[in-house]
This record gives C-alpha cells, sequence and structure tokens, in this order.
C-alpha cells in the first residue's frame, strides 16, 4: 500500500499586482519523504512553501496539508510544521541556548527544558549553548535552524535553501540528518539548488516561471525527459563546443567540469552528429547517462520558449 500523502494541492496559484508568480501548481508529498524542490530563481519556490504552511494565503487552489485545509485551517498546519527560511532568522544577540528556548517557549513544549537540552545534545551543539547565535559560522548557525525548526517535533520540515552557503562538509551531514528523520517518519520538501542534493531526494518537482515543468521519482527524471547524452573529452573544447551548436539532433552543449556533454531528445540523429565530429578526431566521445542537470538545462530551455511565447 502507498505511504498516506502529507501534501496533497492542486491548482496552487499566488499572484503579487498582475504578476502570477505560482501558477495552477499540483504536489503530492507521501508520508516519510524527502521531497525536492528545484527551480531557478525567482521561479515561485518559496511563496509556495508558504502557502503550504499556511503564511500565505493561495489566491486559487485547494488541498490539504498534513490533512488541514491550506486555506482554512492555516493556524493549525502552522503548530505541526518546521519551517526553515531562507535566511538566519533566529536572533543574533541572543544565545544557542535561550534561541531554542524561546522557540520552544513559542511552540508551548512541553518540559521544555529538557527538550532544549536534548536538541543541544542531538545536533552536537551542548559545547556551544552559551554562544551567541551570532557569533556561529554558517555551518553552524544552519545546524541551530535545524535545531530550532525540530523543537516542537514537527511531522513536516519545509526546508527552504537550507545548504547555501555551507561548506561540503557541513552540507553532507546535514544530509545525514534529513535522512535520519524521513526513516522516523518525518516528511521533507526541500529547496535547492544543488543536484547532487536532488539526487538524494526520493521525488523531484522542477517549477519555473511559477509552472511546475516535470516532477517524478529524482532517478527517473532525466529518462522522462527522455535526453540522450554524450560527452566529449579532450584539447578543443571552446571550439568544439560552438561547432556543435545547431547541429542536428543537438539540443544542448553545456560543460561539466573538463568535459562538454552534449543532449538531445533524437537519439538517432545525436549520434549520428557525434559520430560525424568523432571521426574528425581530436576529441575522445563516450556515451553517458543523462543526469538531472542536463534534463533540468532542457526543460528550462524549452519553459524559457513557452514563456516568451506567453509573454508575447
Ligand atoms: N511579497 C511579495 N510581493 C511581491 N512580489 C513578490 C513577493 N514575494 C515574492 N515575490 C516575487 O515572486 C517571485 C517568486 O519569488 P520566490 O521567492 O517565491 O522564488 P524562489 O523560487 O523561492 O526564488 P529563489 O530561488 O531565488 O529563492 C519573484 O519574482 C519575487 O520577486
Amino acid at each position: 500500500m502507498s505511504a498516506p500523502l502529507v501534501i496533497d494541492v492542486r491548482g496552487l496559484t499566488k499572484r503579487f499586482g498582475d504578476k502570477t508568480v505560482v501558477d495552477h501548481f499540483d504536489i503530492a508529498v507521501p508520508r516519510g519523504a524527502i521531497y525536492g524542490f528545484l527551480g531557478p530563481n525567482g521561479s515561485g519556490k518559496t511563496t509556495t512553501i508558504r502557502m503550504l504552511c499556511g503564511l500565505l494565503t493561495p489566491d486559487e487552489g485547494d488541498g490539504q496539508c498534513l490533512g488541514f485545509d491550506v486555506r482554512r485551517e492555516a493556524p493549525r498546519i502552522k503548530t505541526q510544521v518546521g519551517y526553515m527560511t531562507q535566511r538566519f532568522s533566529l536572533y543574533e544577540d541572543l544565545t544557542i541556548r535561550e534561541n531554542l528556548d524561546f522557540v520552544a517557549r513559542m511552540y508551548g513544549v512541553a518540559d521544555r527544558r529538557k527538550r532544549v537540552t536534548r536538541a543541544l545534545e542531538d545536533l552536537g551543539l551542548a559545547d556551544r549553548s552559551g554562544q551567541l547565535a551570532g557569533t556561529l559560522s554558517g555551518g553552524w548557525k544552519q545546524r541551530l535552524a535545524l535545531a530550532a525548526c525540530l523543537i516542537h517535533d514537527p511531522k513536516l520540515l519545509l526546508l527552504d535553501e537550507p545548504t547555501a552557503g555551507v561548506d561540503p562538509k557541513a552540507r553532507r551531514d546535514f544530509w545525514d540528518e534529513i535522512r535520519r528523520l524521513s526513516k522516523a517518519g518525518v516528511t521533507v520538501l526541500v529547496s535547492t539548488h544543488y543536484m547532487d542534493e536532488a539526487i538524494q531526494c526520493d521525488f523531484i518537482t522542477y517549477i519555473a516561471y511559477g509552472k511546475k515543468l516535470i516532477d517524478g521519482p529524482a532517478t527517473q527524471i532525466p529518462t522522462i525527459v527522455g535526453l540522450s547524452t554524450w560527452r566529449a573529452e579532450g584539447p578543443n573544447l571552446v571550439a568544439l563546443e560552438a561547432a556543435l551548436q545547431g547541429q542536428p539532433g543537438v539540443a544542448q552543449v553545456a560543460r561539466f567540469g573538463s568535459a562538454l556533454h552534449v543532449s538531445g531528445t533524437d537519439a538517432t540523429q545525436l549520434e549520428a552528429t557525434v559520430r560525424r565530429f568523432e571521426a574528425e578526431g581530436g576529441q575522445h566521445w563516450s556515451k553517458v547517462p543523462a543526469g538531472l542537470e542536463e534534463a533540468f538545462i532542457h526543460l528550462m530551455a524549452g519553459a524559457r520558449d513557452n514563456f516568451s511565447r506567453d509573454a508575447a
């Protein structure tokens, strides 16, 4: 039997003035899932998250979050959600313990002092409990923010770019914690711009210009998009990149470290083009599985075209 849905909304729409920033967005998130929320800057992720947790009222659309109506029962949703905002939103001039105590008090947490002490220990913050939050490094601030949004044992975590600007070790530790929470039955909706994080999600939805472009299991997104990808390694990649543009079957050419990835949806045409370039020598070509990044670049190119048409 499939897991019950913790979030199930349809047609969610938000307008600011005459601008529609979230446009008929649907999402269904099963209990215990880690659901990645991706899209370029300004695509409407934060606005959607704020509608889901009851901080913003949708202009259109309906559905439930944690079994409560997103329009009519926002106060009840708020009590069971842990929301980590994009910017550090705790008090810089309070200590770590004081911040956690303040949040625990707001949520009316029972046995508050014990709960705060446990939170400090769980997240490895016990030794630093007397330190002012404002003096913490980015990684430790992020740990504190996570501890604060877990203090009332929420069933759903909404994390808005929680690892932006955090070093790789801290990001890895953070994701270990997310997986541990998910195993314990906590549902996680997390926005991110990092592909290595996206691939760790059970499901992904990708939004651009307020509209959902795709959703599905993270590992299946490239297959759903239907991309075929070839990798070119060797010298003169700048010239190769220019020469490949507009060739039959080539939908996109993108740099991946020291290589070029060339992708398209017409596998036969693309291979014919690749073979032609391969015959000229110079670079080493290999077929590689399409990744999430190629899939999203491809989707974005299509979305831009549609957006220009819409705007025209
Ligand atoms: N209160 C507001 N009033 C007017 N416009 C707003 C408001 N909040 C957000 N917007 C606009 O809505 C659009 C979507 O913003 P949002 O923050 O939801 O995007 P995002 O996908 O979270 O972006 P990022 O990845 O940069 O955080 C942007 O154009 C933003 O300027």
